[in-house]
């Protein structure tokens, strides 16, 4: 008999299930017949698990009695002890209770917060491991949707210090008592986790929030209540310029205007000198999303200026840029390197944000032409052609997956399509309307992979065919993925 928590347990090595004393799990599963025990795990169980993969969200990922058994702060080639907390069709959840076989990967989290706070989760894991992780992720969703098993899969490409790497950090804020408070949702909850000096923010990020919690406070700005739908201040946005050392701060507001709106201009310009711009963003609904559609400039420039690679870019406060700059540089480099243009090519960069990518493309394309959906991205894309001298390149308001299928259907062929979309991957009619226009070279950039692994598959079930796939770290000591994938028409197979 073993003690566990102040519990006497058994082991049954039959079942790998550890049996506690007085619990009447325990007693009840020793009555079940045995084809009842292999497929009831019930909560409150303690199971041994050996850890095969990692999953979507970073989690350890085992099998146990042909179930999937999810342990957050697991990690592969390590055996735990977990006791499962939630049972799901075909799956459960269980949570850490002892290492019993550690990783040799496994190291100290540096974060304070970090087994509250939902921000990060492999922060527990050794950087190179993180990065092989994150390549067998993709390699897993590639195999489950296309079925391929041997993929081109290059090594991840990483950081040299992958720390303090965010350009950019939105905030909740919560009075509590007579404070406010400022930091980032437990996993799963709306409870509040203040987080300090974060460390994968960039320390001037963490500055202007902090410096801005510290003015709202003191100005006692009302704070929004998620409960009532009362109050204003809901959260703060500060993103940075990394070359340009400009920062901008958005205060997002359920009320179109704040309470003592100049003192609170005056205070915050005081206390952050490197502050180029102050916005207003709206957001009246009773809505988890954070930004509402109307923003107003309280003071200063509408955009803060960014260089990558010495060409320069404007960025609105609700245009989309990508978080981490340093990798951004590779991850443009990669698109370069995958559409290997002669100078004569119609590109296509759908889900243009900025513009960043195609403006990287243009002085090597005949042609680029971008969409998005946020107008002020395009203005923002549009203004950043100008300023690089960039006079082939055409941006439009509008979805990519109305605008490519309407301009094929009108006879349009572009040579190489760049698509970059969301999470949520591309829609079924771009996905018809690229296999109807037969691009030499489609380029697709993904942040999750697996809805990069799903329109794969479609793709090359329509006739295209996998060329390489790369994996860029853009957000590293986190379970995201973030990859370039080439995909090219094949002639033969369509
Ligand atoms: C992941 S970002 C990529 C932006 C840009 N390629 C970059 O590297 O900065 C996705 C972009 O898609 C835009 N977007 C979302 N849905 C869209 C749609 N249906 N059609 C076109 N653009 C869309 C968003 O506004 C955002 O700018």
């Amino acid at each position: 008999m073993k003690w566990e928590k102040g519990l006497p347990v058994w082991y049954d090595g039959r079942t790998g299930i550890f049996l506690f004393a007085g619990n009447r799990q325990g007693k009840e599963r020793k009555k079940m017949n045995k084809t009842e025990q292999s497929v009831r795990l019930a909560e409150g169980q303690v199971i041994r698990l050996p850890v095969r993969r990692m999953g979507i969200n970073g989690e350890g990922i085992g099998y146990f009695r042909k179930k999937v058994v999810f342990v957050e702060r697991a990690i592969p080639g390590e055996t735990v002890l977990a006791r499962v907390f939630e049972e799901g069709r075909g799956f459960v959840r269980a949570r850490l209770l002892r290492v019993l076989k550690p990783s040799t990967h496994r190291r100290e989290p540096p974060c304070p917060v970090y087994e509250e706070c939902g921000g990060c989760q492999l922060q527990h894991i050794d950087y190179p491991f993180q990065l092989r992780l994150k390549r067998e992720l993709l390699k897993e969703a590639f195999s489950r949707y296309t079925g391929l098993k041997n993929l081109p899969i290059a090594p991840a490409v990483g950081m040299d210090d992958p720390w303090r790497y965010r350009n950019k950090a939105q905030l909740p804020l919560k009075r509590i008592g007579g404070r406010v408070k400022m930091g980032m949702y437990s996993v799963r909850s709306h409870r509040l986790i203040e987080m300090g000096d974060c460390a994968v923010q960039h320390p001037e990020v963490n500055r202007t929030l902090e410096e801005a919690r510290r003015v709202v406070e003191e100005l006692e700005i009302p704070i929004y209540d998620e409960r009532k739908h009362t109050g204003s201040l809901r959260h703060l946005v500060a993103r940075i310029g990394l070359q340009t050392g400009e920062v901008q701060l958005v205060l997002i507001s359920r009320t179109p205007d704040l309470p003592r709106e100049k003192s609170l201009v005056k205070r915050l310009r005081e206390c952050l000198p490197r502050l180029a711009s102050i916005v207003l963003n709206v957001n009246p609904r009773r809505t988890s999303a954070v930004w509402g559609e109307r923003s107003r400039v309280l003071w200063g420039a509408d955009a803060i200026r960014e260089v990558l690679d010495e060409r320069i870019y404007a960025l609105s406060a609700p245009s989309f840029f990508q978080l981490n700059p340093v990798q951004t540089v590779k991850l443009y480099d990669e698109v370069r390197r995958a559409a290997s243009l002669t100078g004569r090519e119609t590109v296509v960069d759908a889900y243009c944000g900025v513009g960043t990518i195609g403006l990287w493309l243009a002085p090597e394309a005949g042609r680029v032409i971008g969409m998005d959906t946020v107008p002020e991205a395009v203005r923002d894309a549009r203004e950043n052609a100008r300023r690089n001298g960039i006079n082939n390149a055409e941006y439009h308001v509008g979805r990519a997956e109305e605008w490519l299928p309407r301009r094929v259907s009108e006879g349009f062929r572009p040579d190489v399509v760049i698509v970059d979309p969301p999470r949520t991957g591309l829609g079924g009619e771009l996905i018809d309307a690229l296999i109807r226009v037969k691009v030499p070279r489609l380029i697709y950039v993904s942040c999750n992979p697996s809805t990069l692994a799903k329109d794969s598959a479609r793709l090359l079930e329509g006739g295209y065919r996998i060329g390489r796939i790369v994996p860029v770290d853009m957000f590293p000591q986190t379970s995201h993925v973030e990859a370039v994938c080439t995909l090219e028409w094949d002639g033969e197979k369509a």
